[in-house]
């Protein structure tokens, strides 16, 4: 198998330092490293992997970098003029964009534009311009190859079918840290409530995207991007256990699904080498350990922000780019204690009324829809003046 040169943006965060022990343990080379301000893991990743350049996205934080990283081997880059360099370097085969929110969205253009291939865990990106990333990706003859789990799992699920239709995808969820509460009951939830999911260890503002649901919504969206799919083509199904990573419905009803345990190195490394399947340090998965495994329907009612995604990209245009930024605005929030839980729905839902819309659209017009639903909320939650 040969190996791919990796440059891995957001390589300090969960799936980034999951990517980095792939790499560690079959010898991925790496060329590209980037972070937003965490220089001390940054440099002891960089004095680890030895890549070309790296990139520290807070400006604020180029000296402490460069002086922790003590010589000029490494070239040390910032801002996103930074990011969008380690995007096209000559030396990437592949680019994984791990960052989180829609700030990825241009390093993944860039990486497309510069034919590299991409390993996506960044969903924000397909949320908010999945439309110009898919033409990109069809223009220059470049892979997208999922790494959010569901996604994985749906791309495994095709592999000998792509030339069948999709009659429907299965998209499951575990249903978060509050499945089955009422809106009552999660009036006072708090933030370290919020950040205790179930099944995975993530960074906490996917964590709590899945206690809100926001995060299936965002992944419903992201698979009618990656699989070319309609609203009605996709069936969000709660399952508790999180083992059935989701699955993939033929025209003759036959359903073919990936199974594993959760744990994040499965499609991080399927998405590095595909097509091959090579060991991997992850413990199998015991269909008898678990027993019995659970199935049910999600509560749209009190988990608005699913409800929300789906009409945002039943509406389309720059829609999803509104909820999107709505949400990322309100999660920052309520990790600061400033709103409660409850509240990051009612902003999301409210931002579909609030931002205009329009159909043909460019990157700039989704950073400034982008800006416009972070001021609604901000406005909204009483945070400007
Ligand atoms: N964690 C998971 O299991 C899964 C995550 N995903 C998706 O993957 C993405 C990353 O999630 P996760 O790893 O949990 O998030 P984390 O918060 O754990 O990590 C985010 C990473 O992005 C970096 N970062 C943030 N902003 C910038 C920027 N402007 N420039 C450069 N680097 C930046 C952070 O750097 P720093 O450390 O310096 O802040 C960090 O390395 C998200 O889109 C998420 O939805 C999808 C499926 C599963
Ligand atoms: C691991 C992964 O892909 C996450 O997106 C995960 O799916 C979150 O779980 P739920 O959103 O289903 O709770
Ligand atoms: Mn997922």
């Amino acid at each position: 198998m040969n190996q791919k040169t990796l440059c891995i943006l957001g390589s300090t965060g969960s799936i980034g330092t999951q990517a980095l022990e792939v790499c560690q343990a079959h010898n991925f080379p790496v060329c590209g490293l980037a972070a937003y301000h965490n220089v001390n893991l940054l440099a002891e990743q960089a004095k680890r992997f030895r890549p070309k350049k790296v990139c520290i996205f807070c400006k604020e934080k180029y000296g402490e970098l460069k002086a922790l990283l003590g010589d000029d081997s490494i070239e040390v880059v910032t801002g996103m003029e930074g990011l969008l360099e380690l995007s096209v370097m000559p030396e990437a085969d592949m680019v994984l964009n791990s960052v989180v929110g829609m700030i990825g969205l241009r390093p993944t253009l860039a990486a497309i534009e510069a034919k590299k291939e991409i390993a996506l865990a960044n969903k924000e990106t397909l949320v908010t311009g999945g439309k110009l990333v898919i033409e990109a990706a069809r223009k220059n003859n470049v892979p997208i190859y999922p790494v959010d789990s569901e996604h994985s799992a749906i791309f495994q699920s095709l592999q000998g079918n792509e030339h069948n239709r999709i009659h429907k995808i299965l998209l499951t969820a575990s249903g978060g840290p509050f499945y089955g509460r009422t809106a009552e009951e999660l009036r006072n939830v708090t933030v370290e409530d919020a950040l205790k999911h179930p099944n995975w260890s993530m960074g906490a503002k996917i964590t709590i995207d899945s206690a809100t649901l926001m995060n299936k919504g965002l992944e419903f969206i992201e698979a009618m991007w990656l699989f070319d799919l309609k609203p009605e083509q996709i069936e969000v199904i709660v399952h508790r256990e999180s083992v059935i990573h989701s699955a993939v419905e033929y025209e003759d009803h036959s359903v073919i699904a990936q199974l594993g345990v959760p744990d994040m190195k499965i499609p991080i490394q399927y998405a590095l080498t595909y097509p091959n399947r090579i060991d991997c340090t992850v413990k199998p998965l015991s269909l008898t350990d678990y027993g019995a495994l659970s199935f049910s329907k999600p509560d749209y009612d009190t988990f608005v922000c699913l409800k929300a995604c789906i009409k945002a990209i039943t509406m389309g245009g720059l829609m999803p780019a509104a909820v999107n930024g709505a949400n990322e605005q309100a999660v920052d929030l309520f990790l600061k204690g400033q709103i409660t839980f409850l509240k990051i729905g009612e902003l999301v839902y409210e931002t579909l009324d609030a931002i205009p819309n329009q159909n043909n659209f460019t990157v700039d017009d989704i950073i400034n829809t982008d800006k416009a639903a972070r001021r609604f909320v901000l406005e909204k939650a009483g945070m400007l003046a």
